[in-house]
């Protein structure tokens, strides 16, 4: 059909990224975080630094937004083996799904059990105010609704036909995703529960109560921010907040089996109102982000020191 559509992302390349950096690194991270717009410091937290500019590592991306460094870093978040992406991909930047979520199967193939997600938000839920931290706990996956990311299999003509001859019990594809995980992945506990109840504790235990929120996170293709009609309606639909990540690399870690904690940084508030001056933008976005700054690293690397190995919490 389509031999070339997965040129890049198969298994086998996902393996030889994984092997290529394992070769360059005695740290065998069991977690792994992915920083959002401007909450690039997580990643400056790891101790004993092993660090990787995503241009230099075989089939990775590279970053194009202000404020995603571009920097694999692995290295011990309070003793914890941890891998950090100082930098994410987006849809809107040109590059095909299964390219942005690569990292996340790389992830599961270095040994990351828990996959630690951070983003930047618009504020759809009028009781947030900018510098909320919410913590996921459902998605809408708007651009989604079409094929979920990398899930679904294209295969060659050639092995069309020895899949239809031989008729093996899995795709003979070495490109299928179902090297990683079933076709028809369930969606409904997508955020792990434990760890939503842990980051509620720990934002607690560290003071956080007023500005820890929890809520559903809506993406959407970008790069343009919302017009004020669509906000209506993705609050209407029951998103708190919405941004231009995440979802497809939540899929991805459960897809593979990965357990998964997502956080937005809710950055601005979303223009629901034909009165109002304001104007999102990018700027206040990292901003904000830098104002939070701390407050999130705590929260996060807190949160690392308690999942233990094999996922139990302390
Ligand atoms: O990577 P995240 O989701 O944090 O980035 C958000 C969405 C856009 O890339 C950008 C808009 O300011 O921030
Ligand atoms: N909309 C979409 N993505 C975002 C926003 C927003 O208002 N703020 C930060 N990322």
């Amino acid at each position: 059909m389509f031999p070339e559509a997965n040129k890049g992302f198969s298994y086998e390349d996902c393996k030889a990224t994984a092997d290529w950096l394992m070769a360059q690194t005695d740290v065998r991270p069991t977690v792994g975080i992915v920083c959002g717009s401007g909450l690039g410091g997580l990643a400056d937290m790891l101790k004993d630094q092993v660090a990787f500019n995503y241009k230099d590592i075989p089939n990775f991306p590279q970053s194009t937004v202000h404020g995603h460094a571009g920097r694999l870093v692995f290295g011990t978040l309070r003793g914890r083996p941890c891998v950090c992406m100082q930098g994410r991909f987006h849809l809107y930047e040109g590059y095909p799904i299964q390219k942005i979520t690569l990292p996340i199967r790389i992830f599961k193939l270095l040994g990351v059990e828990t996959v630690m997600l951070t983003n930047a938000a618009g504020g759809l839920n009028q009781d947030f105010k900018v510098g909320d931290i919410m913590i996921i706990k459902d998605h809408l996956n708007m651009p989604g609704f079409s094929p979920s990311p990398g899930t679904f299999c294209v295969i060659s003509l050639g092995t069309a036909l020895v899949f239809i001859l031989t008729k093996p019990s899995t795709c003979p594809s070495t490109s299928c995703p179902r090297r990683f995980g079933v076709r028809f992945p369930c969606m409904s506990d997508a955020y792990d529960r434990e760890l939503q109840q842990l980051a509620m504790d720990v934002g607690q235990e560290l003071g956080y109560g007023d500005f820890l929120k929890e809520g559903v996170y809506c993406v959407l293709g970008g790069p343009s921010f919302e017009t004020i009609a669509e906000c209506r309606m993705l609050h209407k639909l029951g998103a708190d907040a919405v941004g231009m990540s995440t979802v497809h690399e939540v899929i991805i870690a459960r897809h593979c089996g990965m357990k998964v904690f997502a956080l937005s940084l809710i950055t601005n508030q979303a223009v629901t109102d034909y009165d109002s001056e304001e104007k999102a933008n990018h700027e206040e976005v990292l901003q904000t982000g830098k104002q939070r700054a701390e407050q999130l690293e705590r929260l996060v690397s807190t949160m690392v020191t308690k999942i233990e190995h094999n996922n139990n919490y302390a």
